[in-house]
């Protein structure tokens, strides 16, 4: 004891696991991408439920033209299955089957076509991948960030390169935001008396529409995000979609929003 600190050492046994595990920690997100671009979640779930499936009859649903190695299938769902994504039954005759635990469900469109699922693939296509790597940089020369250093634009301007990047951008972010968005509306009225709101970083303006469908009292709802991410926001009633850069200035209004997830 130092100073008050008890200090804790890890037997060195765990030490090592621990090292261990993080070697091969890459291999979990490679693996629940590789799961959901196959769209294994919906194959579980087909039909509403929730049905234990082996790796060979998840092949048949996501593969109805045949093909695929099954038992590579089961590595990556044992592997995922210890990183609860899915539940494991393992039957007298050694038949294994895989269900979806609350984490898995998440990764299934909803009622409203929402997925957790499009933030996880948009989050881990190539060029992101390919620019951790070079994460340690940023310590070197902080004025580039690694993806700009290795693809020569921001990683924004990534998200709008193409259509279909930018919707897999626009559904990466109202399948993450608007399951929150819905318990925040439920929670908190601070938006009584306004009448004309900005959604700072706004992105396709799918929140700000959800907060003007329960405040009718806000009349003008101003989307305000990056020129390109605008370019193709869906019309809302009410809403005008406004590019800028919010470092610059913000456009005016009765209130202020902005909402964003925490990333690196
Ligand atoms: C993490 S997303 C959050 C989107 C939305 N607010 C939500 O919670 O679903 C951040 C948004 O901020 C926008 N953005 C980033 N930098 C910006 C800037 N300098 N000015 C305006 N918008 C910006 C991005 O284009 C993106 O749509």
């Amino acid at each position: 004891m130092e100073n008050g600190k008890v200090a804790v050492v890890k037997p060195q046994s765990e030490a090592r696991l621990a090292i261990l595990e993080l070697a091969h920690i890459m291999s979990v997100p490679t693996s629940l991408n590789a799961v959901l671009k196959m769209k294994v979640p919906e194959a579980i779930w087909q039909g509403g439920k929730n049905t234990p499936l082996s790796a060979s009859q998840i092949l048949s649903i996501v593969r109805p033209n045949g093909g695929g190695d099954a038992e590579n299938l089961q590595r990556i769902l044992r592997l995922l299955t210890t990183y609860t994504i899915f539940v494991e039954d393992l039957s007298s005759n050694g038949e294994r089957k895989y269900s979806l635990t609350d984490v898995g469900k998440a990764l299934v469109p909803d009622d409203h076509g929402l997925t957790c699922a499009s933030f996880f693939v948009q989050h881990h296509q190539d060029p992101y991948l390919r620019a951790w790597p070079l994460v340690g940089d940023a310590v070197e020369d902080p004025t580039v960030e690694p993806f700009e250093k290795l693809h020569g634009e921001a990683a924004y301007a990534y998200c709008t390169k193409g259509p279909e990047e930018m919707s897999l951008f626009y559904a990466s972010m109202s399948g993450m935001s608007l399951p929150y968005m819905r318990e925040m509306l439920e929670n908190y009225d601070g938006f009584k008396g306004v009448e004309t709101l900005v959604d700072v970083g706004g992105n396709s303006g799918v929140s700000l529409n959800m907060i003007m469908n329960k405040y009718p009292n806000i009349l003008k709802g101003i989307n305000f995000d990056l020129p390109d991410m605008i370019s193709s926001a869906p019309q809302y009633p009410g809403i005008t979609h406004v590019g800028g850069d919010a470092l610059e200035s913000v456009p005016a209004g009765d209130a202020i929003f902005i909402k964003v997830s925490l990333s690196l």
